[in-house]
């Protein structure tokens, strides 16, 4: 039996439609993701806003299959990489089930000592990979669990990570009548602006991911953009729906979306993109707007897991 086991840190979605409304409240009770008003008055503000969100939130997951799918998917993603790694591995949320306190409480007497937390989030923000890794810290402490911790925050270079988007990408322009005719569109989750000015590196991170793939597609034309606001402050630009806008006046006709930021379907690959931004797309005269499949379980991208796993205990032995 291993001593060592790898926790998978991801958002989280609701499980239901019931779930909707207490999965909101924690995520905008969470300062580290945003701060509204004195830290005092957040609790009464985040239910004001909760209470108008989750009515038009819920019907999108509901247009969705009734939840989202983000548990069984990460779950799956875990399930592949325990496989390939030979050792036990587990999901740590940070706003619904199974919460990250959870799964370290179903740890306590398991033998297991050293623990890998890999975030899934591939572009480190304070706002989502550190506000995943506080959580983890405060719950390790609250349970007074002694644990050997182990960290990956990111991996948005990683060759492995940039070969699966690779695949990804080459079977979505293939499956174009002409390939040579389309335009790809990055659509990373956007960030208020002052986590940038503040010195948060996600923006540095998106810009390098896509650079890193664009080297394996010269001559393809791409773009970038921000989608996903969620709030009245000033957030990173382009905006998705502005550069579909400035595309579809550019004459552009065929487009391949390529959403950065999540591994997995949720919400905003199965609403936000193909409903909504596909209905747009449409109706500006974007006749063919289609998306990559997102990585889930994509072999490759389990491979690149398991590197990261394989390669921080390899440094951890040679530190310790
Ligand atoms: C309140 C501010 C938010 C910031 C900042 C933010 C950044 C951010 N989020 C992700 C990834 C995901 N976000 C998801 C849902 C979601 N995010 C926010 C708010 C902020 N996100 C809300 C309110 C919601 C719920 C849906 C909604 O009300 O619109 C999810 C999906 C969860 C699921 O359905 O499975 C993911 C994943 C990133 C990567 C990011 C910044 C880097
Ligand atoms: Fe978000
Ligand atoms: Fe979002």
């Amino acid at each position: 039996m291993t001593d060592t086991a790898v926790i998978l840190l991801q958002m989280g979605g609701p499980d239901s439609l019931e779930a909707v409304k207490p999965f909101l409240l924690n995520l905008f009770s969470d300062r580290e993701i945003i701060k509204i008003g004195p830290a005092l008055l957040q609790p009464f503000i985040a239910r004001m806003i909760v209470r108008r969100r989750a009515p038009v939130v819920a019907e999108k997951y509901r247009e969705i299959g009734g939840k989202s799918p983000i548990k069984e998917l990460t779950q799956a993603q875990a399930d592949t990489l325990a496989t390939e790694l030979g050792m036990p591995c587990f999901v740590g949320m940070r706003y619904w089930h199974p919460f990250t306190r959870e799964t370290l409480l179903r740890l306590r007497h398991s033998g297991i000592k050293k623990l890998v937390a890999l975030s899934l989030y591939p572009h480190y923000s304070r706002a989502t990979s550190g506000s995943s890794f506080n959580d983890l810290t405060r719950c390790l402490a609250d349970l007074d669990s002694d644990f050997e911790l182990i960290r990956i925050p990111h991996f948005y270079d990683h060759p492995l990570y940039i070969d699966a988007l690779t695949e990804k990408i080459e079977a979505g322009l293939a499956s174009f009548p002409d390939r040579d005719t389309v335009q790809l569109l990055f659509s990373a989750h956007s960030l208020p602006q002052s986590f940038i000015d503040e010195g948060d590196p996600y923006l540095e991170h998106i810009q390098t991911t896509v650079r890193l793939v664009m080297e394996r597609f010269e001559g393809v034309q791409h773009q970038l953009a921000f989608q996903s606001r969620a709030g009245p402050v000033k957030w990173l630009e382009p905006s998705t729906d502005d550069k579909l806008k400035e595309l579809a006046a550019n004459g552009c006709k065929n487009l391949l979306m390529v959403p950065l930021s999540f591994v997995s379907d949720h919400i905003e690959t199965l609403h936000e993109i193909d409903i909504e931004y596909a209905e747009e797309a449409h109706k500006m005269g974007i006749s063919d707007f289609r998306r990559i499949e997102s990585l889930n379980s994509s072999p490759t991208f389990i491979r690149c897991l398991a590197e990261l796993v394989r390669t921080a205990l390899q440094q951890n032995l040679k530190s310790s």
